[in-house]
């Protein structure tokens, strides 16, 4: 009996539901397909990282991973067929693009008589479970954490040992040629640092934070200049670990950090479900009045929109920011935070040509997490900070990056300024420092300018 398990977002033999259950009922041929529509609004930092997991997980296979390029609704069918497989496994998608692309494997699949079984997802709690009394969906965040916590999640799964992997030499592409890891990557920019990947570098990472760094997290997760977060959401982004693996270890321990870390891995799961119930919000603010809004257009906004995108507003801590995404294709989550606020509120863009940036650049991109993080800050999403609610570029920066060596790391121009001073180099007895620009807004004037767009929206 032959089983077809086809990757996606799980990109790992542990803790894997779905490969538990291919491999108890047969021989497994594991496929991942190379989906252009998936592929394309991927920016080059994701690619890389994307293809650097599948090498990673295809080592760990002993060389046994099948990665076809094509549309999934074609690739699936023909690779049934040839070889012969009673059924197709996958953990589920939720997202908008996921869903249509499923239904059509299905379809397909019907009509070759081969089952489909969905088994877990990508998530602690699968999106659309966790629900009111009245069965509708939660829009708030603070009773969906309650409800999630109450909830609960499964233990992780046993799996990934003694599974028959069928070779893909073996098998008639039908013409169709197998792809290497590798030519999934576009090349990515100079001095681009893309980070170890895969289950191995995923477990390790989460084991050094886990020892080191948990305890602390309540503490030091609202600070830049510190290495205090995790930085798994690049693992969690193709599933190189699985949620329930972290919150399984996080039950072991009784810190506040713990209990801090484990409401963030609830924020992933309430952003899905959100995006579940309204997939139309991943381009279209829940809250319509914001799309209806006065926005700056024309060619102001252009070389405005391009000076935030190269970290060159002026202002060092939006500036720090936007380098470290380019750097790094990871943006620490206070300072997205902070320069989509300055995006929206002090260059009067909307969040929508933000969002796509965040997502041609972060390793991590993910539709969910990223278009309702943009919509949080607009004002504009199922639980947003309400628009009135500015975030001041400087005043952020002294919070959060009070010795500035954040700025520092980022902002070569600023490098030999001393202390805090970094976060007004305008206030410099000698002036700007050679090369770094004059800010391109008066904050203060923005901000009256956003409060009386907000207030003229047509309602
Ligand atoms: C404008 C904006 C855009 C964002 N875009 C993305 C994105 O594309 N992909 C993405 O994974 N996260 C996104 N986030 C959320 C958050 O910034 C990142 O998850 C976090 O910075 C990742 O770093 P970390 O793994 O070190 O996080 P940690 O602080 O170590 O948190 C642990 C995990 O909890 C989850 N998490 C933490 N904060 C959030 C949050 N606010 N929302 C949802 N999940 C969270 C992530 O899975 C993260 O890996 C965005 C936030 C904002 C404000």
């Amino acid at each position: 009996m032959t089983r077809v398990l086809w990757f996606r977002r799980d990109l790992r033999l542990g803790d894997h539901p779905a490969l538990a259950e291919a491999s108890a009922a047969g021989d497994v041929l594991g496929v991942f397909v190379a989906d252009d529509a998936l592929l394309k609004p991927s920016g080059a930092p994701r690619r890389a990282f994307l293809a650097r997991t599948l090498e990673a997980l295809d080592d760990t296979m002993g060389g046994r991973l099948l990665i076809v390029h094509g549309r999934p609704e074609s690739v699936i069918p023909r690779l049934v067929r040839s070889v012969e497989a009673e059924a197709v496994h996958v953990s589920e998608d939720f997202g908008p693009y996921g869903r249509r692309r499923d239904g059509l494997v299905q379809e397909a699949l019907e009509k070759a008589g081969c089952d489909w079984h969905a088994t877990g997802s990508a998530y602690a709690i699968s999106p659309g479970r966790v629900r009111k009394p009245d069965g509708t969906p939660y829009a708030v965040f603070t009773p969906f954490h309650r409800a999630w916590s109450e909830h609960g999640w499964r233990a992780p799964a046993k799996s990934g040992t003694g599974v028959h992997w069928i070779d893909p030499e073996s098998v008639d592409l039908g013409g169709g040629k197998r792809w290497a890891a590798s030519d999934l990557a576009v090349a990515v920019d100079d001095g681009l640092t893309v980070p170890d990947a895969g289950e191995k570098a995923a477990l390790a990472a989460w084991k050094d934070f886990r020892e080191a760094a948990v305890a602390d997290y309540d503490t030091e997760r609202d600070r830049p200049d510190h290495p205090g977060t995790s930085h798994m959401s690049v693992h969690l982004k193709w599933g190189a670990i699985h949620p329930r693996t972290l919150l399984a270890d996080l039950s072991r321990h009784r810190s506040a950090g713990a209990a801090s870390y484990r409401r963030e891995l609830g924020f992933r799961d309430f952003y899905a479900d959100i995006l579940f119930h309204k997939p139309e919000s991943l381009t279209k603010s829940v809250d319509p009045a914001v799309d209806r809004m006065r926005w700056d257009t024309g060619k102001g906004a252009e070389e405005h929109l391009e000076a935030w995108k190269a970290g060159r507003t002026g202002f060092p801590y939006i500036d720090a920011g936007m380098r470290q995404l380019l750097a790094e294709g990871w943006m620490h989550n206070r300072v997205r935070m902070g320069v989509a606020s300055f995006l929206i509120k002090d260059l009067h863009i909307p969040w929508q040509l933000g969002a796509r940036h965040f997502m041609e650049h972060l390793i991590d991109g993910d539709a969910a997490s990223n278009t309702h993080g943009w919509q949080w800050v607009a004002g504009s999403g199922a639980q947003a900070a309400p628009f009135y609610r500015i975030f001041n570029p400087v005043g952020q920066g002294e919070k959060h990056d009070p010795t500035g060596e954040y700025v520092r790391q980022y902002v070569p121009e600023l490098r030999e300024v001393k202390g805090k001073a970094v976060h007004r180099p305008w206030d410099l007895p000698d002036g700007l420092p050679s090369g770094y620009p004059d800010r391109i807004v008066e904050h203060d004037v923005e901000r009256k300018h956003a409060l009386s767009d907000w207030e003229q929206r047509p309602r």
